[in-house]
């Protein structure tokens, strides 16, 4: 029995059924594969009678038919077929490896022993270079194609070319575009309506980069080569597994890597992409392989889109982040300019793979944010999934997904599969069918309508970020009457028991939130549409409302209602420099919000303000340009001002040093309000700050002695910026100043702390045990001109000396300290402005003069006085 084509009808609907008719006539009519010669042999299959109709069939089906993917729809097996037949229809224009690969898989799928010779077949095309490249429709309709197989397809190819072309002459096989035109009699008005289609596969997969695993073989094996873009970072981790597969299958593999940190999330690293590639010859319908996380998905797929305006590429996910979210998103992008993800295209991979593998070389951290976006999914699109998160517990932080310390195949292996396979899937059903993001209401942005406010100032991950969004919007849900306390409490608790974050200190600021709240409106096209969960656990809907005043008392009782939680609502290793990335408020200056440590907010979504006010020429709010405003305002303000006046900075370079401090009849440095302005402008410091200073006044210390908000955050950022990694802190006193450097440190940075007074040690003792960052602070009691002495004499190195203990050896502190100083070092000395302000009789104001000039003098460094707060003389090394 034959399925008889009606060469007449397009569109021909291709079912399970007909794959399992085709399988049956293969037994049935013994179609086997012969031996000998294999361009013959793959002739002799193409010309069977079961074979022929049932391509031909396949090349008129509707591939892209939702109908049609219906009747797919249900198991493996199924989908598996459904793909294969999006592949079938382009038969004329498929290598022959590839081809005979795609029909050995149908067979197989409906009999193992039938199989066998066509995967014999299979194996002898890809191993001819000369015909595994070759497209099948030089061997059926070509010049050189027999009368035999030119009589069986060669009507088919006609219709097709009046009818489907593309299905003869595809350049993409990814993709379908139709459209329709209504012109006036005169052609001088037309209306046209444009419609793109796209395809696309995702898949769950284990051990992707073993030999034995086929899929990215079979991917690549029919072009002979893979042109593999990823990042730097994983190529250290997996570029020999990977160079090692590919050597295996005698594939060529064109290896192209990135530093895709999420500060090169930018085009020049596009450009350089699209520049390899180029470089690589890579042509339209070569299926690029990109490896890597959530940046590389957004950046390389980025510039898959733009090299030759869309090129198909395949997404190996080695992240939650990408595996779960950015790796099948359609939305690709970088950063330009300023802002956010203001750069992209929509454009899926082909090919999505995901591999819990990856997971093992994910420090828990980045696990633990990248859960977060598993949790979003939970709450507003999947009930089960909600529940399996439940059951997992911190289990998939400790376990990295059930990778470490679970036998394959136990029920929490499974579950942790589960785990990403669902949320997965409630993510691309909320995405595919908004591709361009012509509405707002998407579930996957729950958690991601108030976060952007805080995020980077704060410096936490985006998963942190994520999740204290989530918690706050939940709360909101519950007092909607959108859910009930008890739900509420067990999405508090998925998040809590993950080691996420409820609550943060820069939620004190509760305008960062309202701004954000604002801009989001705007991006959101006048609409809050925050998604929230609504009717239970698992199902979405959308606030619109929400006053600033209802934010900001809401808010206040969120988090007092967090304080029950584990950490009293805190997260585990929460900014982004727990887990050793850069601090990203330290890397850029974008404004309120710019590059976050994920790709996966809301990205076009969340473009922002520019970082700055432009350049000279830009108007003003009243429409004068800055150089007329410059004329008007500061000239008149700085009328008059003579040695004090900015323009001495500018034209008079050659101050004169003088013997004693010049006379300054001021009691501070800053007239009133100006530290205050300052310090309200500058990033708040965090509670373990406020309880430093606290337990100080408590043991009847002198409080001012602290370096105070201002100056720690300045230092933090100093060791941030720097790369910093140990730091000598000469005069301890209660420890702001050390707590304020580890904060800048990575997670294996190091603090040393000298004090000599045994009750403002201890006291600097409990704050460090308290503190996240106190395990970096080594605290070294003793007279600090003998253990710095020791610790040079020890060849010990620093990046950093910050001297702020008894001012008048601060000329030891620093030889002492320039001979310890790493390459690239920075000495900071505290308090470098007083000689200005101490009394004319005071001992210390002569010494702090003298060591300024010293420095002054010395040729072996650069120096400048900062005047932040008493003032800081920061020097280094020539
Ligand atoms: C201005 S306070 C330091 C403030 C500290 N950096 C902060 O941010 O809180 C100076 C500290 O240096 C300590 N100190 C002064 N001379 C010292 C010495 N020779 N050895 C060790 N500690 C000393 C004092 O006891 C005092 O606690």
């Amino acid at each position: 029995m034959h399925i008889t084509l009606d060469k007449t009808v397009g569109a021909q609907v291709v079912q399970p059924k007909h794959f399992a008719a085709f399988v049956a006539d293969v037994q049935e009519a013994g179609v086997t594969v012969p031996d000998g010669d294999v361009t013959a042999a793959l002739e002799a299959v193409l010309a069977s009678p079961a074979l022929s109709t049932f391509l031909l069939r396949c090349s008129r089906a509707d591939v892209f038919d939702g109908s049609v993917a219906a009747d797919f729809s249900g198991n493996i097996k199924d989908l598996r077929m459904l793909r294969s037949l999006k592949q079938l229809k382009y038969f004329y224009n498929l290598p022959a490896g590839q081809l005979t690969q795609v029909l050995a898989g149908v067979v197989a799928s409906g009999d193992a022993v039938a199989a066998k010779p066509w995967n014999a077949l299979a194996e002898r095309v890809l191993a001819s270079d000369e015909l595994c490249t070759g497209l099948i429709k030089n061997l059926i309709i070509g010049k050189t194609a027999s009368a035999d197989l030119k009589a069986i397809y060669e009507d088919n190819a006609e219709w097709l070319l009046h009818n489907d072309p593309h299905a003869l002459y595809p350049t993409s096989i990814y993709r379908q575009g139709s459209g329709h035109v209504t012109s006036s009699e005169d052609s001088s008005r037309i209306e046209g309506v444009m419609s793109t289609t796209i395809t696309t596969t995702i898949e769950i997969v284990r051990d992707v980069l073993s030999p034995d695993n086929h899929q990215l073989r079979d991917m690549y094996k029919p072009l002979k080569r893979c042109v593999a873009v990823v990042d730097e970072r994983l190529d250290k981790l997996y570029g020999t597994t990977l160079a090692n597969y590919f050597a295996a299958h005698d594939i060529e593999l064109v290896q192209l890597t990135y530093r895709c940190m999420e500060v090169d999330k930018d085009i020049s690293t596009v450009e350089k992409m699209l520049v390899d590639l180029k470089g690589s010859r890579v042509s339209r319908n070569e299926p690029v392989l990109i490896v890597g996380g959530g940046v590389m998905a957004d950046v390389g797929g980025f510039a898959c889109a733009l090299y030759h305006r869309n090129t198909p590429y395949v997404m190996l996910c080695t992240s939650i982040v990408s595996g779960i979210d950015a790796g099948p998103s359609p939305r690709t992008c970088c950063d330009g300019l300023g802002y956010k993800n203001v750069f992209g295209a929509y454009h899926p991979p082909v090919l999505t793979l995901t591999d819990r593998q990856f997971f093992r070389t994910l420090e828990k951290g980045w696990i633990r944010h990248g859960i977060a976006e598993i949790i979003k999914m939970a709450v507003t699109k999947d009930n089960t999934l909600f529940e399996a998160l439940e059951e997992a517990g911190d289990k998939l932080v400790t376990s990295k997904f059930g990778i470490e310390g679970v036998e394959a195949g136990s029920h929490f292996d499974t579950l942790s599969e589960s785990i990403i396979a669902k949320a997965m899937d409630g993510y691309v059903r909320s995405e595919y069918g908004n591709l361009w993001e012509t509405h707002q209401c998407r579930p996957h942005a729950y958690g991601h309508t108030w976060s952007p406010g805080f995020e980077l100032q704060a410096g936490l991950l985006h998963g942190h970020a994520v999740a204290i969004g989530m918690g706050y919007g939940a709360y909101l849900s519950f007092l909607e009457g959108w859910i009930s306390e008890v739900d509420f409490h067990r999405i508090l608790k998925v998040i809590s028991t993950v080691g996420l974050s409820l609550v943060h200190p820069i939620l004190d600021n509760p305008n960062s939130l309202w701004q954000s709240q604002v801009k989001m409106t705007e991006k959101r096209g006048g609409n809050l549409c925050a998604p929230l969960p609504r009717g239970s656990i698992g199902k979405c809907g959308y606030l619109n409302d929400l006053t600033r005043e209802r934010l900001e008392s809401t808010l206040i009782d969120y988090k007092e209602l967090c304080k029950a939680y584990p950490r009293e609502g805190a997260g585990i290793e929460p900014h982004c420099r727990d887990v050793g990335l850069e601090d990203p408020s330290t890397v850029k200056q974008h404004a309120d919000n710019a590059v976050h440590a994920s790709s996966t907010e809301e990205p076009s979504s969340t473009e922002e303000a520019p970082t700055a006010n432009g350049n000279g020429a830009a108007a003003n709010g009243n429409g004068e340009v800055y150089n007329d405003w410059i004329a008007k305002q500061q000239v008149s303000r700085n009328k008059g001002a003579t040695s004090s006046s900015l323009m001495a900075s500018m034209v008079d370079t050659t101050v004169e040093d003088t013997k004693t401090p010049p006379a300054f009849p001021h009691a501070t440095l800053f007239h009133e309000g100006g530290e205050e302005y300052a310090q309200a402008m500058t990033t708040p410091a965090s509670s373990e700050f406020v309880k430093i200073a606290k337990d100080t006044v408590a043991a009847e210390l002198f409080a001012p002695c602290m370096v105070g908000a201002i100056e720690g955050q300045f230092l933090k950022m100093v060791a941030s910026m720097t790369k910093a990694k140990r730091v000598l802190d000469i005069g301890t006193f209660t420890g702001y100043s050390a707590l304020a450097f580890a904060g800048g440190l990575p997670s294996d940075g190091q603090v040393v702390s000298i004090e000599f007074d045994e009750k403002c040690a201890d006291v600097a003792q409990k704050c460090f045990d308290a503190s996240a960052d106190g395990s970096k602070i080594k605290l070294v009691r003793g007279d600090a001109m003998k253990v710095v002495t020791e610790m040079a004499d020890a060849g010990e190195q620093f990046d950093i000396v910050f001297l702020d203990a008894d001012k008048v050896n601060y000329a030891h502190y620093y030889e002492a300290g320039l001979k310890m100083l790493a390459p690239g070092g920075t000495i900071l000395a505290d308090n470098a402005l007083c000689s200005l302000v101490y009394a004319d009789d005071d001992p210390v104001r002569l010494a702090l003069h003298a060591f300024a000039q010293k420095v002054r003098a010395d040729t072996r460094v650069e120096q400048v006085m900062l005047t932040v707060r008493e003032g800081i003389l920061l020097v280094r090394r020539v």
